[in-house]
Formats: structure tokens, C-alpha cells, sequence
């Protein structure tokens, strides 16, 4: 816990804050914010976990909420000096229909931002992504871009569709005066491929592999290069966000930052053997066992099953045409945007980063 002279007094508010970043941003501003005198926990399925949070310091109160209910995200907001709004549908498997995606990501967003304008809540820090870049429709690479390179973000899919529809309305609220008169200043974090302990699809796949006798089959090229970010690093960078953002208002209000830190650059697959590898299991081929166009195939016969089954049962499986099509798509991050405008270093070296979640991918089938 960060040493403070002053008595807390700040209340936060953690939407989504039972989900898989959620709870590491929770845990971290428990840890790393001594200001904190109330922190609420918002989100549509609470976690008993919460309850070991109740016998600190800091009064934890979970709030059971929908971000798309107006009223219940201004009830949840009123009073908080800070909102962290990580809730959202991360669907890109066909779980949730694009009408939903929409009203969850993008009108829940509006819900945020509306309470805060009303109720007085100066300062809101957006979970954002690195889809609402890319990689784009045309399957253009993002090769260590930063937050300034250009690029063509043209996106068919609901889920990008839906988180650069949110990330514009943020950024475009900032400076908005809310009650009382002051500006509200926002800002947005945009993760590349979030991993650590809690990463459900690392799970699926270790799952996977079990039963495919304890090996993976390759079906990306190791050339194709994709960001990854350690799911601490990137709770730190929330709450560092969250405590600067007042009293560098001028310089942060209204930008975005990829969140970024020592992980390395390496396809996704390679990437997840990092952890799957001490865990047992051994990636077959190195080069992809099937042509593209036959992998394609077999992601559209998936969607087309989907569509199938969908009056009888929900079949997302990983492999579909948009995620084949964003694995095979080279998107790095080089960035040191967060480090020039609010001193953000990454907590969790690789080496710390890898090791928890080897622990928890071994861990995860007890
Ligand atoms: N997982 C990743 O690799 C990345 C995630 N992100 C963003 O980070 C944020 C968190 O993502 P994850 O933790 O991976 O997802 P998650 O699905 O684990 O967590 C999302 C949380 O939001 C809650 N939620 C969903 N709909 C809600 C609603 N209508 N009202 C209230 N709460 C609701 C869920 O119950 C869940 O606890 C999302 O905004 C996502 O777009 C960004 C980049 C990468
Ligand atoms: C079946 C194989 C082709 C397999 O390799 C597919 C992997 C696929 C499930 C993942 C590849 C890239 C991932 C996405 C990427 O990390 C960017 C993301 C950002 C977000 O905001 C949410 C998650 C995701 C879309 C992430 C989802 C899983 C992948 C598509």
C-alpha cells in the first residue's frame, strides 16, 4: 500500500469491476491508492470474492447494476470523484447478437458519461482496445505502431464497431461542465491482447490441448507478430490514469494511450505457449498445419453451424472467420506515450508477469 499523509477520502467506481481486468483494477486500487475511502464494485454478475475485500480499510460496496439502466449507473456514480468504466460485452465468437454488443458497449458508455455530467464525477478513465485501431477489414498489419501512426480503422465486426463508437463518445465529452460547473476530463486506455491470471480463453486452450493428448496444432504463422499486455500491468495503468488525470487535467484530458509493457513480440500462438508450454503442453508444426483458405473454410462452416444451431444451443467456438483473420494479422504496440504524460512504468516485469500465469493456468483446472 502507497504511503499518504492525508486522511482518505476519495470514492471510486470500478464498472465491470467483477470481469476479468475488473478485478485486477479493483485489487490494485486497494493496494496502490491510499487516498481511497469507498471503493464500489459495479457490475451485472457480482463475484463472491468481493466479500474477503469487506474486512479491509477501504468500505468495498458491490453494487449489483446494468450499465445500459440509466438510472442505476447515475445511482452508482453520484458521490465518486473517479469512475474506471472496464464493463463491456467482449464478444468476437457470436455469443451476443450485434444489437446487444451495441447497447452494452456503446449506450452503456453513454449511460457513464451522462451520470457523470449530472451528478458532479470530474474524472472518468475508459477501458478502450486496440481493436478501435485494428487491425482494419483489409487485413492491414500495425507493425509497433504508437497512437499517432496512421492508420486505416475500418471496421465490419460489432465488437470493434461498438468499443471505437464508445472511445469516441469519451474522448468527445471531455471538457463537458458537469453539476457544479467544473469540466468533466476523460481519458482512454486502449490494451492490446490482455493475459494473466483470470484469462478465460488461456484456459480454453490449456483445456484444449489436454485433450488433444497435451499438444496444440499451429494454425498462425510465427511470423505474424501480436501485442500482448499483462493484465497487472494493465490495472496499474488504470489507477495511475485514474490518480494524474486531475492534476494533469491539461495534457491528459481527452487522449488515448495504449497500454503496453515488456512482454514480447510474438504471434499469439507462440505467445501462449509461453504459459502453456511449462504446463505441459507442445505447439505440432512450425508453420501452420493447414493452407489459410482451408482454416477459412472451416471458421465459416463454424459460423454457419452457429447460425444453424442457434434456436437449439450456443455454439461459439474460438475459431471463426473474424478471429482467424485478427490472429493472422500482424498489430504491435511501441509506445512510450503513457511513460511522457504520466510517468507509467510497467509494475510486473516479463518475468513476474510469465510466472503468475504459469501459476494460474496450473492452477486453473484444480
Ligand atoms: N480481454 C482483452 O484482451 C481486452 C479487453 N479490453 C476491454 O477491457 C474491458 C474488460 O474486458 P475483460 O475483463 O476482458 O472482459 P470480462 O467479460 O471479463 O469483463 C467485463 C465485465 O463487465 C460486466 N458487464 C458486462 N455487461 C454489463 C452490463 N450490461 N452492466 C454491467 N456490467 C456488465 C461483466 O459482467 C464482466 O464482469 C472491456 O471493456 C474490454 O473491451 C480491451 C482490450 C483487450
Ligand atoms: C483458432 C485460432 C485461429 C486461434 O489462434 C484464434 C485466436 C483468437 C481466439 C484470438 C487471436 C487474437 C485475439 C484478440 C486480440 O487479442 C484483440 C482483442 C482485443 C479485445 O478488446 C478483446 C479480445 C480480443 C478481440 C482478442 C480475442 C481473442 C483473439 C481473437
Amino acid at each position: 500500500m502507497a504511503e499518504s499523509a492525508e486522511a482518505p477520502k476519495l470514492v471510486y467506481l470500478v464498472t465491470g469491476g467483477c470481469g476479468f481486468l475488473g478485478e485486477h483494477v479493483v485489487r490494485m486500487l486497494l493496494e496502490q491508492e491510499p487516498r481511497l475511502r469507498e471503493l464500489r464494485v459495479f457490475d451485472l454478475h457480482l463475484s463472491s470474492w468481493l466479500e474477503e475485500l469487506k474486512t479491509g480499510p477501504v468500505q468495498v460496496t458491490p453494487i449489483q447494476g446494468d450499465v445500459t439502466q440509466a438510472h442505476q449507473v447515475a445511482a452508482a456514480v453520484s458521490g465518486a470523484h473517479v469512475v474506471i468504466h472496464t464493463a463491456g460485452l467482449v464478444d468476437v465468437f457470436g455469443r451476443a447478437s450485434p444489437e446487444t454488443i451495441y447497447k452494452v458497449n456503446v449506450q452503456g458508455t453513454q449511460n457513464v458519461i451522462e451520470a457523470c455530467v449530472q451528478t458532479g464525477t470530474r474524472f472518468l478513465v475508459y477501458t478502450s482496445s486496440m481493436e478501435v485501431v485494428g487491425p482494419n477489414v483489409k487485413g492491414q498489419p500495425f507493425y509497433r505502431g504508437n497512437e499517432d501512426t496512421p492508420y486505416e480503422a475500418l471496421h465490419k465486426h460489432p465488437y470493434p464497431q461498438s468499443k471505437a463508437q464508445a472511445e469516441r463518445l469519451v474522448l468527445q465529452a471531455n471538457g463537458r461542465k458537469v453539476q457544479g460547473g467544473l469540466p468533466l476530463v476523460t481519458c482512454a486506455l486502449r490494451p492490446t491482447g490482455i493475459y494473466g491470471e483470470g484469462h478465460q480463453i488461456m484456459r480454453d486452450f490449456y483445456l484444449q490441448g489436454l485433450r488433444l493428448g497435451s499438444r496444440l496444432f499451429r494454425a498462425i504463422p510465427a511470423s505474424v507478430e501480436h501485442g500482448r499486455v499483462y493484465v497487472g500491468n494493465v490495472a496499474w495503468m488504470h489507477v495511475l490514469v485514474a490518480r494524474e488525470l486531475e492534476p494533469r487535467a491539461e495534457l491528459m484530458g481527452g487522449q488515448v494511450y495504449f497500454c503496453y509493457d515488456k512482454s514480447p513480440y510474438k504471434s499469439y500462438e507462440d505467445f501462449n505457449m509461453e504459459f502453456l508450454g511449462p504446463c505441459g503442453l507442445r505447439l505440432v508444426g512450425t508453420r501452420p498445419l493447414l493452407p489459410y483458405w482451408l482454416l477459412m473454410l472451416l471458421a465459416t462452416l463454424n459460423a454457419l453451424l452457429q447460425w444453424l444451431l442457434r434456436p437449439l444451443l450456443l455454439y461459439a467456438p474460438l475459431l471463426n472467420p473474424y478471429t482467424l483473420a485478427i490472429a493472422n494479422t500482424t498489430f504491435t504496440v511501441s509506445t512510450n506515450k503513457a511513460q511522457r504524460h504520466f510517468g507509467y512504468e510497467p509494475l510486473f516485469s516479463w518475468e513476474d508477469s510469465r510466472t503468475r500465469t504459469i501459476l494460474w493456468v496450473q492452477g486453473s483446472t484444480q
